[in-house]
């Protein structure tokens, strides 16, 4: 087992990783239940999963509830989540108990918003059960729910207890939910590790396959970064955890325009977003064409979306801009933007004109 640790001083966490986990996870809640009755939280999609940690716990002797929602980026709303907490209250949940989340990023989002606000505060625990929120969402405490003004716009920030990470659930994640967390773990090579970026460009192919070798390596490599970024500015206010935001102001606001809909997954996003963010920033003469060329390029060759037209997004330039205007990184009537000086020279650019970007948005392939 694999073991790093996300350093926030008194509530540092450890992110446990190995193929196989789940079964041996009642050594880890089995302390934290402290006698009392698990809540685990899924969605439907997870529920064999769940069935199967609520055996290993009932083996370990703790008792546990399942709580299962639909599954879906709908899920991360105000109604399931007053839904969820009635559950919870519903189910005694204290604030010393931990509810474990199991499922995505959609799972691990709403449960760690429900546990934020839960009786001021309650404790969670993360197994994640995507490619995507093994490697990036599980970790870092960023919550949220959606609302019919955008994305994540009603959160908190709220650590987990504890991650478990068992790589081997993902044998049941359909490929194109795979593909879409691949986006999020060439964003870390695209960042600030080029040396990565060439790994992906390497082996992205493999582990899209299910190569487990590839696999186990883009988790722990991905999982350690974020690990770091996040103890070094865990509320987003130095300009260190912004960078994580890469090609999300574009690609959240694709995903509005697809009504967070299974039209356009986050991932998806994320992918479109990135090409679009470095296609952009060699637009404005601050990156090269060639590098955006590559970014694209590798993006397109493991299926995932490089730009608009990929992505099946029409709208305008102005359209998609109103939706980037209620970007969290707003401030004072501007939208700092992730832009790229190359493959891992990214870094937050807060002069970037609107009118420039929906001009740039308009002259770009439906
Ligand atoms: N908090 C953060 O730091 C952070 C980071 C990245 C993304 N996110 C959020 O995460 C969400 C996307 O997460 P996601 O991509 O995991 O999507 P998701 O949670 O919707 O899961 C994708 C699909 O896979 C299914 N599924 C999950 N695990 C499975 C398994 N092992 N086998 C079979 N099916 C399974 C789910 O039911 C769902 O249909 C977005 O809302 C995004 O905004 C948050
Ligand atoms: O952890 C972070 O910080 C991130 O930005 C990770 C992103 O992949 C994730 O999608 C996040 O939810 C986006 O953040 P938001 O602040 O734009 O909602
Ligand atoms: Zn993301």
């Amino acid at each position: 087992m694999r073991t790093v640790t996300v350093e926030l001083g008194d509530r540092r966490y450890p992110i446990h990783i190995a193929a196989g986990l789940l079964a041996s996870a009642a050594d880890h809640l089995a302390p934290l239940a402290r006698g009392r009755t698990m809540a685990i939280v899924t969605d439907e999609n997870v529920r064999p999963h769940a069935d199967t940690l609520q055996a290993v716990l009932a083996a370990a002797g703790v008792r546990s509830e399942a709580i299962v929602l639909p599954p879906g980026e709908k899920t991360k709303s105000w109604e399931h989540l007053a839904g969820l907490c009635d559950r919870l209250l519903d189910l005694g949940v204290e604030r010393g108990d931990h509810v474990v989340a199991l499922g995505g990023g959609v799972i691990g989002d709403l449960v760690g918003f429900a546990c934020a606000i839960l009786k001021r505060g309650c404790h969670f625990v993360q197994i994640p059960t995507t490619l995507l929120a093994q490697v990036d969402s599980s970790v870092g405490g960023k919550t949220a729910i959606n609302t019919r003004a955008g994305k994540n716009l009603i959160g908190a920030f709220h650590q987990p207890s504890l991650v478990l990470i068992d790589p081997s659930l993902l044998d049941t994640l359909p490929l194109r939910e795979v593909r879409a967390g691949y986006a999020e773990v060439v964003k870390y090579g695209l960042i600030d590790d080029p040396a990565f970026f060439e790994w992906c460009e390497a082996n992205g192919a493999a582990l899209l396959a299910g190569d487990p070798a590839a696999r186990d390596h883009a988790i722990a490599h991905a999982v350690a970064a974020k690990a770091r970024i996040v103890a070094a500015d865990e509320h987003e206010t130095n300009g260190t955890r912004a960078l994580l935001n890469l090609g999300h102001t574009f690609g959240h606001a694709l995903e509005a325009e697809a009504g967070f809909s299974q039209k356009l997954i986050h991932g998806e996003g994320v992918a479109a977003g990135c090409s679009l963010a470095f296609a952009f920033s060699a637009a404005q003469g601050i990156g090269s064409g060639q590098d955006a060329g590559r970014v694209a390029a590798h993006f397109r060759s493991v299926g995932l979306p490089d730009g608009l037209a990929a992505a099946g997004i029409a709208a305008s330039g102005a359209t998609l801009v109103d939706h980037m205007r209620h970007d969290k990184k707003m401030a004072a009537g501007t939208l700092p933007f992730l832009l790229a000086r190359g493959i891992g020279r990214t870094y937050l650019d807060k002069s970037v004109d609107l009118a420039d970007v929906a001009a740039f948005l308009d002259a770009q392939p439906r």
